[in-house]
């Protein structure tokens, strides 16, 4: 059977549905291809159940610390995985069932379930179906690196997919990665009541973050009991159901880790290897994501790639701007581009680290005469009279330009206060706009003012 549209969807992740949306309004015909669960990663696997558990595991560690509050809790605080489980699936369950209501309401838009794999530049096959169109747009995503080490045939292990499924608390989970999603669940499980160890290649956790950024981070998992095993070179694999052992064998000295559960992250790779791209002559990089120009467009006329599937950004408000950027310039005649767009991320470790722009070693590197104004948490207002002053927040100006260049801020609240100094970048107005403004009292964005006040000497440039 053969059916025609004028634009199709491959993938309806966090790029794909608001794209849809857009083509129909403006009169196409469009089929959405999905495989598996409207909503993608974001949605089933990733941001959204991971965030509620972290919420899960925020009022654990707080109900452990009431006393220090003078509220007395009573008993010893106890997890009960069933009941976050429920929790976790209720919240990203009513996500997906509302993208799902929306792609339904969607006009001109056709939900087609299915795995699609090219068969010429303009025609995917889903099953027994070929359907056909001009404009064809991958929004496939990604999936969980399996690394090739010796054992992983054998040895039980979970990633982010398998890892959101546990009903019982692991007894001791050992995590090889230490980067968003081994810190994320790492945190999580260890305030859940888990023996937690962390196993990493590099010699920091977070190693494209500034080395006091990476330290901070260490002091705050070790403090809560998690064991860190730093510099873990060739790793193995051994054991089997409920007794796993990582086994680093290129360490100095030796490492052996072992455990009940194994959860792997480190790292993740685009669904691109079975969209038989080649039938569409759609280039991809030695890592296989999709090769675009700064509009999401790829090397064959009438395709685009968006979100994690190019490789020029992995997160979901990446993908979404991506959407963003696609319809500017395909429906608006707006020339936005992928290259406007500031870093701007945050790790959900409790702390949040949230980060924008470049880092101080980024910075140095690219040759530019810089400043730094740092202040602990511990001398925030906000974070004192909360009783979290773990973290600091910290500053980078440009000596030249007298703009912003980045900020990391390792903080309470720290995900959401960072923003308005993105947005004064995005505004590319000296950073002179923050400290002539008011904020409000008691905020942790009240200090920012302070601190891009209190800037040092300069550095680099040379
Ligand atoms: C554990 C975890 C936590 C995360 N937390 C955060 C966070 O807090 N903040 C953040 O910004 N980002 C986070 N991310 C990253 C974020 O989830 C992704 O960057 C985002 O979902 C990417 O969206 P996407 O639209 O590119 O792809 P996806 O959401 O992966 O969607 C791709 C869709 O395409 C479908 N598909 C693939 N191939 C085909 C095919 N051939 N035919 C039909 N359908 C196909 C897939 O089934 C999927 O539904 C997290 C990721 C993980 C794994
Ligand atoms: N808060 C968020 O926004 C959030 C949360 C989770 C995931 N994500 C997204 O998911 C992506 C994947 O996350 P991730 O943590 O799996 O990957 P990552 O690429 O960020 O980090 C992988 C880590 O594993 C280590 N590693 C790689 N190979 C190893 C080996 N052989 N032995 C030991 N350690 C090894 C790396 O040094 C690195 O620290 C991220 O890039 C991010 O975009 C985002």
């Amino acid at each position: 059977m053969n059916q025609r549209f004028d634009a199709i969807v491959v993938g309806a992740g966090q790029a794909g549905p608001p794209l849809a949306e857009r083509l129909g309004k403006s009169g196409r015909t469009v089929a959405v291809i999905e495989r598996k669960l409207v909503g993608g990663t974001c949605v089933n696997t990733g941001c959204i159940p991971t965030k509620a558990m972290v919420a899960s595991a925020y009022v654990a560690q707080t109900g452990r610390r009431a006393a220090s509050y003078g509220v007395l809790t009573g008993s010893d605080v106890r997890v009960d995985m069933e009941q976050v489980w429920t929790r976790t699936q209720g919240i990203s369950g009513r996500s997906r069932s509302g993208v799902e209501k929306w792609l339904a309401g969607m006009p001109n838009v056709t939900l087609l379930r299915g795995h699609a794999v090219f068969e010429s530049p303009h025609a995917l096959r889903v099953d027994d179906t070929l359907i056909e169109a001009d404009e064809i747009f991958l929004n496939v995503g990604g999936r969980a690196v399996i690394p090739d080490f010796p054992g992983i045939d054998t040895v039980p292990y979970l990633t982010n997919t398998g890892i959101l499924d546990l009903r019982e608390l692991p007894k001791h989970l050992v995590i090889v990665g230490g980067s968003y999603i081994g810190l994320e669940f790492g945190q999580m499980f260890r305030r859940f009541g888990s023996e937690v160890s962390i196993v990493e290649r590099s010699t920091r956790l977070l190693p494209r973050e500034d080395p006091e950024v990476s330290a901070a981070v260490v002091d705050i998992l070790q403090e809560e009991g998690i064991k860190l095993h730093l510099g873990a070179e060739c790793i193995e694999l051994q054991g089997q159901a409920g007794n796993v052992s990582v086994v680093a064998k290129c360490a100095d000295p030796r490492m052996e880790v072992r455990g009940t559960h194994l959860l792997l992250a480190v790292g993740r790779r685009a669904n691109t290897d079975s969209l038989g791209l080649d039938k569409a002559g759609v280039a991809t990089d030695e890592r296989g994501y999709i090769t675009v120009d700064d509009q999401c467009r790829t090397n064959v006329e009438g395709i685009w790639a968006l979100g994690d599937c190019n490789g020029k950004g992995a997160f979901t408000h990446t993908s979404y701007n991506d959407y963003e950027i696609v319809a500017a310039n395909l429906l608006d005649n707006e020339p936005r581009r992928i290259s406007d767009r500031i870093a701007a991320y945050a790790l959900f470790i409790d702390p949040p680290l949230a980060r924008i722009g470049l880092t101080e070693q980024e910075a140095l590197k690219q040759g530019h005469e810089i400043r730094i104004g740092v202040r602990p948490m511990t001398r925030v207002g906000r974070a004192v009279e909360r009783g979290e002053t773990l973290g600091f927040m910290k500053v980078i100006v440009d000596e030249k330009s007298e703009q912003l260049l980045g900020a990391a801020i390792l903080g309470v609240n720290g995900d959401e206060a960072i923003h308005s100094l993105l947005d004064v970048m995005y505004a590319k107005a000296p950073y002179r706009t923050v400290t002539h403004a008011v904020h409000i009292h008691p905020t942790v964005s009240e200090l920012l003012p302070t601190t891009l006040q209190s800037l040092g000497a300069v550095s680099g440039g040379g």
